[in-house]
């Protein structure tokens, strides 16, 4: 089967329902954030958190936001954290079907006002392929005759049932920057949670695994070599916007990305894809 349906949130904002034989997914038109994936028999992939209202104009707390043309905080403090896109409403460009995956193409189409804060001559696109596993690739080209030169992420929140029992691994031989301290090295495999996480790595293997009491979810990364390990824990849950005070508890994000010394620049003519591939791990 395949049903894809255009629908409106109650707070106005667009997006497309879809179901396949292998999943069910929702995708938003502004920010093109997903933020619901749930392979059929399996529980969902993605968390969300139940005090957002989907307001128009907000990044939804959960599902993938996507942070670009910078990652974080911008040099210029006017500029808001994360780049514009995860606010922009985006066109769906094309659906295909390639054996059971499902495939979607967006664009962003860039006005005056993003000029300002993007003056490239650039295209950037995500396709989603939808399948058992979900995969996200992030497409930059560069249009112009100069350089340009981005940071990125697909800031993926994933649930992960209870923080004091998730064990995150794959990490052993990177080095991490923390609340601007470091770098690090990373000696141990595995990460533990016991307070504030907000750790860059960089140098990071293209695999990594959350270990969760409901399974073991598999993120894996491809033209990326850096990646953000988040839970704000208990001071900083309750001065997040849209997200409730306990919500720390049941979510971690392991965020696909291109950022310090993996940022990109890109040739006249040149393109890059930052890809992420997100699956329930079952051991064979
Ligand atoms: O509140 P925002 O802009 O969605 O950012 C959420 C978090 O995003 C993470 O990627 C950052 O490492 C955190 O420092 C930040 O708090």
């Amino acid at each position: 089967m395949l049903a894809i349906t255009n629908k409106k949130h109650t707070n106005g904002l667009d997006y497309l329902d879809i179901e396949t034989d292998l999943c069910k997914a929702r995708i938003f038109l502004q920010g093109a954030q997903i933020d619901y994936f749930q392979p059929k028999g399996k529980p969902p992939l993605l968390w969300v958190s139940s005090a957002d209202d989907y307001q128009p104009g907000n990044g939804i707390r959960g599902g993938i936001p996507i942070c670009w043309p910078w990652f974080g905080m911008h040099p210029n403090p006017d500029f808001p954290q994360h780049g514009i896109a995860r606010t922009r409403i985006w066109t769906l460009a094309s659906i295909e079907m390639r054996a059971q995956q499902l495939e979607l193409r967006f664009e962003l189409a860039l006005d005056e006002q993003d000029k300002r804060f993007w003056p490239h001559d650039s295209r950037v696109s995500v396709l989603f392929s939808l399948g058992d596993s979900l995969s996200v690739s992030l497409n930059n080209h560069n249009t112009g005759n100069r350089p340009i030169s981005l940071t990125q992420a697909l800031h993926s929140y994933f649930p992960i049932g209870d923080i004091h029992q998730l064990r995150a691994s794959g990490f052993s031989g990177a080095k991490y920057i923390e609340f601007g301290a470091g770098p690090y090295p990373q000696e141990d495999d595995t990460v533990t949670f016991e307070r504030e996480t907000d750790r860059v790595y960089t140098d990071l293997g293209e695999v990594q695994w959350l270990h969760t009491p409901n399974g073991t979810i598999e993120v894996a990364r491809e033209h990326s070599h850096s990646a953000v390990l988040w839970n704000p824990w208990i001071a900083k849950s309750q001065r997040l916007s849209r997200f409730n005070p306990d919500d720390y508890l049941g979510m971690v994000c392991l965020e696909a990305a291109n950022v310090l010394d993996d940022g990109l620049t890109l040739a006249p003519g040149e393109s890059h894809s930052l890809i992420t591939h997100i699956r329930w791990w079952e051991s064979h």
